[in-house]
């Protein structure tokens, strides 16, 4: 049941040709059964993008394949009615009927479909009880959650076993309790139900759980797709690495380079960070460290080769965690430290220790911001 989803050099313009693209030369592929999440801030082409999947934009330019079948091609006018894809959505609004039941919600896909009644009740019943709603069959969907409702949608969209489920922040009319239930269960239900899904979402930690690989997007172009692992340890640049939440980053010169590591003197201040870098990085260039807040370390005493001497700026005190911004010489780093009581105060001195290993470096391009 589950199908590849298959996009070439996606483009879609939507008004003048002089104007950029939303979506820009966007490639990629999703296995069957595989969850791919696109991430990135509004306007960035995400939703687009699965609205063309959908067949509700027709593209401006590339191919989509569904399966192996050409669903959409502008350039050799073919494109597939929506109806004809048939592929599974669940959007923001709870898209559901108020004057059915749970069950009926579930069963209306069907009903067109010329299905027998002992099969419908079969589908139907395998569909509820993956998105947990067994308890609620009978139930009106006003009387429900908004979360249930959302279940409820999700139930109707897998019902009929699409090829391929698109999900476009599918959480983001729920409360932040419901928020966070829903999604660490919707990739359970996703996989439970095998099928290959595309979800959208601004939402980074969404993102990270539910995702089997994510697509980070910008101004139309998708700038990296991989699993969640390596997009917060070896982002592809400076945009996604702050958007995913490195907040520091050091600017410097790379002294010495040896298996994918190198010793980074940092502009201004008398020390040198070690970090993993790019393959093709080489003595004298010039970089940008990347540093995310949860793997810098404080410490009171000097314990490391390699620590940096700072002063405590400023903090915010989040309850479980406490958010620090230390001063290295002109350089602000970021900190959190997981517990509920700070260690520190602004005004305290410490050492900042950033282990090699969760480093990363860029090439430093012209233009792009060198510190802060
Ligand atoms: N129907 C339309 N007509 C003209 N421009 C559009 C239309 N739909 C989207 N756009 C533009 O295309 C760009 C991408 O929009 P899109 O909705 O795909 O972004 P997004 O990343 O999903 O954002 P959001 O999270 O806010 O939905 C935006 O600049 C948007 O203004």
């Amino acid at each position: 049941m589950s199908a590849e989803l298959r996009i070439r050099n996606l483009e879609k313009r939507f008004g003048a040709t002089n104007l950029r693209p939303a979506v820009d030369d966007v490639s990629f592929t999703i296995a069957p059964g595989e969850i791919v999440v696109l991430l990135g801030p509004s306007g960035c082409g995400k939703t687009t993008t699965l609205r063309s999947v959908a067949g509700l934009e027709k593209p401006t330019g590339g191919t989509i394949d569904i399966g192996g079948e050409r669903v959409a091609d502008p350039v050799n006018k073919r494109f597939v009615l929506p109806q004809h894809r048939n592929l599974g959505m669940v959007f923001q609004s709870y898209a559901v009927w108020p004057h059915m039941t749970v069950e009926q919600n579930v069963a209306y896909p069907l009903r067109h479909r010329r299905i027998g009644k002992e099969q419908t009740k079969r589908k139907v019943d395998e569909a509820i009880e993956i998105v947990g709603l067994g308890a609620y069959r009978e139930r009106p969907v006003v009387a429900l959650s908004g979360g249930q409702m959302q279940r409820v949608a999700l139930a109707r969209s897998l019902v009929y076993r699409p090829r391929i489920l698109l999900l476009d922040e599918p959480l983001s009319n729920l409360d932040a309790k419901l928020r966070l239930r829903l999604r660490d269960d919707l990739r359970t239900i996703i996989k439970d139900a095998g099928v290959t899904a595309l979800y959208v979402t601004h939402d980074q930690s969404e993102a990270v759980v539910i995702a089997d690989r994510i697509g980070v997007m910008k101004d139309g172009k998708l700038l990296q797709l991989d699993d969640a692992i390596t997009l917060y340890n070896s982002p592809a640049d400076v945009f996604v690495a702050n958007f995913t939440g490195a907040g520091t980053l050091l600017a410097g010169r790379v002294e010495r380079v040896a298996h994918g590591m190198a010793l980074v003197q940092l502009d201004d201040v008398p020390y040198s960070v070690r970090t993993r870098v790019p393959d093709d990085t080489a003595p004298g260039d010039r970089v940008l460290v990347s540093v995310r807040p949860e793997n810098v370390h404080l410490e009171t005493e000097r314990r490391e080769d390699g620590e940096m001497a700072g002063i405590v700026k400023s903090l915010q005190y989040e309850g479980t965690q406490t958010a620090y911004r230390i001063m290295v010489g002109d350089k602000e780093v970021h900190c959190t430290e997981l517990g509920t009581r700070p260690r520190f105060a602004p005004g305290d001195t410490l050492f900042v220790w950033i282990p090699p290993e969760v480093c990363w470096a860029f090439h430093a391009r012209a233009g792009t911001a060198t510190s802060h």
